[in-house]
Order: structure tokens, then C-alpha cells, then sequence
């Protein structure tokens, strides 16, 4: 995937990605918290660009059970993807780039009274090391981020497209810390930073697009990670 000519960009966006996800929301960020649930925060800034709104989303979950590559591998295959994106009505593979690079074009179930939309965009998956902490566990990422494809121009069909930028971040932490091949799942937790911006493209009432992502994010987190806890629990561990 390194001569694809997307690279440059999967590679940039990716890893400012990684830091932003990685930023506090305390301090000056501008960060409201807008949606508790358990151990799930939900944190979002209200932002407009030229009149449309953008509010940037920062979601902190802590998730025990599941590690850091299967969250990541699930939120990343296709094949699962219809078992947890409620709001997702039809999705198409537009360009394989590499095992780990994937071009989607999905289209979203309208949401009234916006008009439908389809977001085109290519989604890498890739473990870092933790650079704060070199003996912690590799860190897992998944970035989304909008992109062209002749094949699939924007407005072609009905829909309005979005623009995007996603993120998902997450780390395994095992406690009490033990013996690798003693470990059960009683003993993982996953700590997950979902981060993203969508600009909806066309315009919709600023009041309309906060209550929908009001009640769509935090229904769309907690359905993503039961739906990990449950493909995961009966299988070996992935670290
Ligand atoms: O994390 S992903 O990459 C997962 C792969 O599917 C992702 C997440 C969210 C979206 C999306 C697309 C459109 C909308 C709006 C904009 C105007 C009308 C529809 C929203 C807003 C409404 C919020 C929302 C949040 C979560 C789920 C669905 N709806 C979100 C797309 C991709």
C-alpha cells in the first residue's frame, strides 16, 4: 500500500489522528460533556462551518472483556459492520488498497427531516507502540477519512454526501497483570477514544443535526461495543 498515491495522506491523517485522539478534554479544548453512560463520556465542541454545523464528537469508553485489536479489527471489517451500525442502509467495497486500507461507500438511513446521506471514504487499520509508555500494550487504530473516487462522484444518487473524519483508539490493559497464557478475559479491559468530525454536507437546522447526533452517538457507541463483547466472548483472546 506504500505506492498507493493515497498513502502520504492515510499515513498523515492517521497519525495526527492518533494525537488528537490522545489530547485531554479538559482545559481550554472547548469539550462539553453532553452524554454519560456508564463508564461511557461523551464530549463534543459546537462548531459551524459556513453555516453548517461540525460539532467535533471525543468519546472516552473503558470496556472490560475485549482487547484493543478486536475492538479495532471489528470496527474495521466489513463483514461485522451490519451487526452494529444501526443507521447504515446499504455499504459497498469501492477499492481494496491493502488488508489494511479499505475505500467504503456507505449509504446512511435518512434521518428525518435532513435529507439521505452516503459518505465515501477510505478506512486503515494499524497498532502503534505506545510512545508514553514503551513496556504498555501496542495501541490499535482505526482512521476513516473522506476521499474521491471516480467511479463515485458526490450527489450522483440521491443522497447528500458527508465529509468525515473518524477515529477509534484503543489500548489493553490487563490487571492483575499475570502470566500471558493464564490470562481470561476477566482479567482485559479495553480503553476506547472515538473521535470524529462530520460536516453533513448539505444544509440542516443547526437545532435538527444537534439532536440527532445527541441521541444517535451515544446509541451507536453502546451498541458497537456490546456487539465486540459479544463476538468476542466465546473466542480465544487477541492481543
Ligand atoms: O464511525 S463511522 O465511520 C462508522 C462506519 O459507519 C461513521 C459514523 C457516523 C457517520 C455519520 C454519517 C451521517 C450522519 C448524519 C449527518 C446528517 C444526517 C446524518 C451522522 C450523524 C448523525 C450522527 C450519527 C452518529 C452515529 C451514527 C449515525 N449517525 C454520522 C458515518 C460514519
Amino acid at each position: 500500500a506504500v505506492n498507493h498515491k493515497l498513502w502520504p495522506e492515510i499515513e498523515k491523517v492517521t497519525m495526527q489522528q492518533l494525537h488528537y485522539a490522545r489530547l485531554g478534554v479538559g482545559g481550554a479544548g472547548g469539550w462539553q460533556l453532553f452524554a454519560e453512560d456508564g463508564d461511557m463520556r461523551m464530549y463534543r465542541r459546537e462548531e459551524e462551518a459556513d453555516g453548517l454545523v461540525v460539532d467535533p464528537l471525543k468519546a472516552c469508553h473503558v470496556v472490560k472483556g475485549v482487547t484493543a485489536r478486536e475492538v479495532c479489527q471489528i470496527f474495521f471489517s466489513p463483514e461485522y459492520r451490519s451487526g452494529w451500525e444501526t443507521t447504515l442502509e446499504d455499504m459497498t467495497i469501492a477499492e481494496t488498497i491493502s488488508n489494511d486500507t479499505l475505500v467504503f461507500l456507505q449509504t446512511h438511513k435518512r434521518i428525518w427531516p435532513a435529507s439521505q446521506r452516503d459518505a465515501l471514504f477510505w478506512s486503515h487499520i494499524r497498532s502503534v507502540p505506545d510512545d508514553q509508555d514503551p513496556d504498555a500494550s501496542d495501541l490499535w487504530i482505526v482512521c476513516n477519512h473522506s476521499t474521491e473516487h471516480p467511479q463515485y462522484p458526490p450527489n450522483s444518487n440521491k443522497c447528500v454526501r458527508v465529509y468525515l473524519t473518524v477515529c477509534i483508539v484503543c489500548q489493553t490493559f490487563v490487571d492483575p497483570p499475570k502470566d500471558p497464557n493464564k490470562i481470561s478475559r476477566d482479567d482485559i479491559t479495553c480503553k476506547i477514544t472515538y473521535c470524529s468530525v462530520v460536516n453533513p454536507g448539505g444544509w440542516a437546522p443547526a437545532s435538527v443535526l444537534r439532536a440527532v447526533y445527541k441521541r444517535e452517538y451515544p446509541k451507536f457507541l453502546k451498541r458497537f461495543t456490546s456487539f465486540c463483547i459479544e463476538q468476542c466472548k466465546d473466542k480465544p483472546i487477541l492481543f
